[in-house]
């Protein structure tokens, strides 16, 4: 039953599929590129990390969720990648509920989790290793042109790309395992912190390749601490504290009438938890 999908004539939600693998089913013909995430709940043992979670994401859309380090952030990533498995509630992507799938079944639906820090492969070129991401896409065929775009968005990683990935700065890494999810053509993107450890100049190429790879109709959510890149890429955020969101406001980026929303937004000061007030109740 894995990779079937709501809008497949023979997807039935529990009596199965006969369609074995989603890359037989043609392209287009639905739209996996949304998250809702409702009532969701998650532990590490009798610790609560997320409470009655409730967040949305549509297609084309970047989506940051705020907080202070520990807050619940990436543990609401890794839930909706089933990297994560003790949560209950509602986890959709596409319309189709995920919760009872295994990591590699909600990858090989097009989600791709990048998380801080994630390992490259070392011995390995930066081609190489772009290579190997775009093999763990979906869209074949492609890769080439795929690897070139990254080149392209990432120019500093072009100048190397026949260098090892080992000899990579920490913040060359960091682009590099963002550029083998962008290569794998994902439908949903979960990004953990992406401007962690990475120069101004870095971060801002960063989202700009983020930004492109949503218009092409893929579906972001990124945990961030820096409110920076969150106003001038996302469209919306939640600031989620000890495990629960505590707010959710829209941003002018990426959606239909900028300056009305950002008049909103401006009007409505920044967010509590980034505050002096929101910082002292958080001791
Ligand atoms: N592997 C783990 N085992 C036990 N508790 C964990 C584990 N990972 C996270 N936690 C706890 O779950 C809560 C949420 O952590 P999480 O990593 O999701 O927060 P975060 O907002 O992403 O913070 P950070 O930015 O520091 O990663 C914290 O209280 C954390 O201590």
């Amino acid at each position: 039953m894995d990779g079937c999908r709501p809008g497949c004539p023979t997807w039935h939600s529990w009596t199965g599929c006969r369609i074995p693998s989603a890359r037989t089913w043609p392209e287009g013909r639905y739209d996996v590129s949304s998250i809702r995430v409702s009532g969701l709940s998650a532990r590490y043992g009798q610790a609560r990390a997320l409470v009655d979670v409730e967040v949305d994401v549509h297609k084309e859309e970047i989506v940051a969720i705020l907080g202070h380090n520990g807050a619940g952030k990436s543990t609401l990533l890794k839930s909706i990648a089933r990297v994560h498995r003790e949560a209950r509630g509602t986890i959709e992507i596409g319309g189709r509920s995920v919760v009872e799938l295994r990591p590699n079944a909600v990858a090989a639906m097009g989600v791709s989790l990048v998380r801080e820090g994630a390992p490259v492969f070392t011995h390995l070129t930066v081609e190489e290793n772009l290579k190997l991401g775009a093999r763990l896409g979906r869209r074949r065929g492609r890769d080439a042109a795929a690897i070139e775009d990254a080149f392209e968005w990432f120019p500093m990683l072009g100048e190397r790309r026949h260098a090892m990935a080992g000899v990579l700065s920490g913040g060359q890494r960091q682009m590099l395992c963002l550029s083998q999810a962008l290569v794998s053509r994902p439908d949903v993107l979960l990004l953990d912190e992406p401007s962690a450890g990475l120069a101004p100049s870095m971060t801002e190429a960063v989202f700009q390749a983020i930004q492109k790879l949503c218009r092409t109709g893929v579906a972001v959510l990124l945990a961030e601490q820096d409110m920076r890149w969150v106003e001038g890429f996302a469209s919306r955020y939640y600031v989620i504290e000890t495990g629960r969101v505590a707010e959710s406001r829209p941003l002018g980026a990426g959606l239909p009438g900028p300056d009305l929303l950002a008049e909103e937004v401006t009007a409505a000061g920044p967010p509590a938890f980034l505050t002096d007030e929101g910082r002292g109740g958080q001791q």
